[in-house]
């Protein structure tokens, strides 16, 4: 284990001397020392510490000074104050400021031990505390977003790094793929998960009314403009906007997007004045953008403003194997959600699910799953039910035929990756997730299908009954 850092503060350097000296072996710790407060943020900014023990008297930045600027700059570092005896009321206003504890000196070294002791226990709890509190945004960012193979895991990988920046993202992928929930994910692991989170469906504003949504317009900027009104880029100030399938908008509100994002500034209509906003943009699209600059509709500037992080989403049939796994993560969902008791598919039906071209991609197969619920008459639903039987019947090469452009590798991984989700899928739909049973009926042993299961991402859990 890493020692833990005290950082002591002192402009005597007899006094920095003898505590590292004593501190050290009796706390088990590394002593760091300054001689001065500026000298003390100077070596934080390098390297954190896990305590501070600060001198109220000091030239120059006093020890009181020195607490506020830690307060601002280093909220959960543990603040230890040393004060003079007598000077009990400065070391009363020290823990109203937030210092943790103060010692008077000259200071009984057995005390002083226990003390310290003490605080660095708090700064130890605080920390696990905030370790907690970043698993926890982290899962309930990622909650909703289901998937396991390989594809999803760099997707998530993306997002997790995308987060931590300011810079504008591009969430491309098939219709129904989940760049709305991506973008989402993106804003509740940023720094402004507590600001607002302004989507715009772009296509589903008129073009004349999407440039005064976004940018707001003054009192008489045209006939029915009667009062000022706030901008959606303005409600964003601090937080996230996500503009959603921005490929459909007009040059001209390109025009003034690729102003905002490159000025950080917006106009509303018939102002004078331009508006300073702070706003991450995330945009997304399931339009082939460099082809619509080819053809003049999109402004080839604005994509590369857009496209500093790219975010590529893969369609549902090139991550089979996860299927079983959104099946049951949205029976859950939409059972609770319609009030119905939880239902599961039929093995037929997970076999069609396993192979079906989903060009809807989640979205589709989330469609299907909300009307079987609504009406398989059991707590079974069966491709009947939602109206399937044809497609079952039908045995269309689809596999074969999607990888003809790939290279020979590529094409082996991702058949040989679509078989096992299909045939051990098929499997443990029929032992309703019974993975002995299942080994049985093909003749592999346990642990051997484990392994492959493993291997392809595919949960007994997935297909159990509930
Ligand atoms: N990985 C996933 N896990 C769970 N649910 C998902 C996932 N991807 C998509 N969905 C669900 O599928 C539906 C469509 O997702 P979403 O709206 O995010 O897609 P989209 O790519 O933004 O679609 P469009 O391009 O049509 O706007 C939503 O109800 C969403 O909850």
């Amino acid at each position: 284990m890493m020692k833990e850092i005290i950082l002591v503060v002192d402009d005597a350097p007899d006094m920095l001397q003898l505590l590292k000296r004593s501190l050290e072996p009796a706390l088990n710790c590394e002593v760091k020392t300054a001689h001065s407060g500026e000298d003390a943020l100077r070596l934080l900014e390098q390297e954190p510490a896990d305590l501070a023990l600060i001198d109220m008297k000091m030239p120059g930045m006093d020890g009181m000074e020195l607490l506020f600027q830690l307060r601002r700059k280093h909220p959960w570092l543990t603040v230890v104050m040393m004060t003079a005896h007598g000077c009990i009321e400065l070391a009363v206003e020290a823990i109203k400021s937030g210092a943790y504890d103060f010692i008077t000196k000259p200071f009984d070294h057995d005390a002083l031990v226990l003390n310290l002791g003490k605080a660095l226990e708090r700064s130890r709890l605080l920390r696990e505390n905030l370790k907690l509190q970043r698993h926890v945004q982290l899962h309930d960012a990622f909650q909703n977003l289901v998937g396991r193979s390989a594809k999803m895991q760099r997707v998530y990988e993306a997002i997790q790094m995308v987060a931590k920046t300011d810079l504008t993202v591009l969430v491309t992928g098939e219709s129904g793929t989940g760049k709305d929930l991506v973008s989402r994910a993106i804003h509740a692991l940023s720094d402004r998960r507590d600001r607002a989170f302004v989507a715009v469906n772009c296509p589903t504003v008129p073009e004349n009314i999407l440039e005064s949504e976004l940018f707001g317009y003054r009192k008489g900027a045209f006939t029915h403009a009667t009062q000022n009104k706030i901008g959606l880029f303005q409600e964003a100030h601090r937080g996230t906007i996500f503009l959603d399938e921005i490929g459909d908008i007009s040059t001209t509100i390109q025009t003034k997007l690729l102003r905002v994002l490159q000025q950080k500034e917006i106009k509303p209509l018939g102002d004078t004045k331009s508006v300073q906003v702070d706003v991450r943009v995330i945009a997304s699209t399931n339009r082939d953008l460099p082809a619509k600059i080819k053809t003049g509709e999109f402004r080839e500037d604005l994509y590369y403003r857009l496209n500093v992080l790219p975010i590529v989403l893969p369609p549902l049939r090139e991550r089979r194997e996860d299927i079983p796994h959104l099946v049951s993560h949205l029976l859950e969902k939409h059972c609770e959600e319609l009030k119905r008791p939880r239902k599961r598919v039929s093995a037929e039906l997970m076999h069609y699910f396993l192979q079906a071209p989903w060009e809807g991609n989640v979205r589709e197969l989330e469609n299907i799953i909300i009307r079987g619920i609504l009406f398989a008459p059991g707590n079974e639903i069966r491709p009947d039910d939602i109206g399937v039987p044809d497609l079952l019947k039908e045995k269309k090469c689809l596999v074969e035929d999607s990888v003809k452009n790939l290279n020979y590798r590529n094409a082996k991984e991702e058949l040989l990756q679509r078989f096992h989700a299909r045939y051990i899928g098929n499997l443990l739909s029929h032992t309703e997730g019974n993975v002995s049973q299942a080994a049985r009926i093909c003749g592999l042993e346990r642990q051997a299908l484990q392994q492959l299961m493993r291997k392809y991402g595919i949960r007994s859990e997935d297909f159990r009954g509930g």
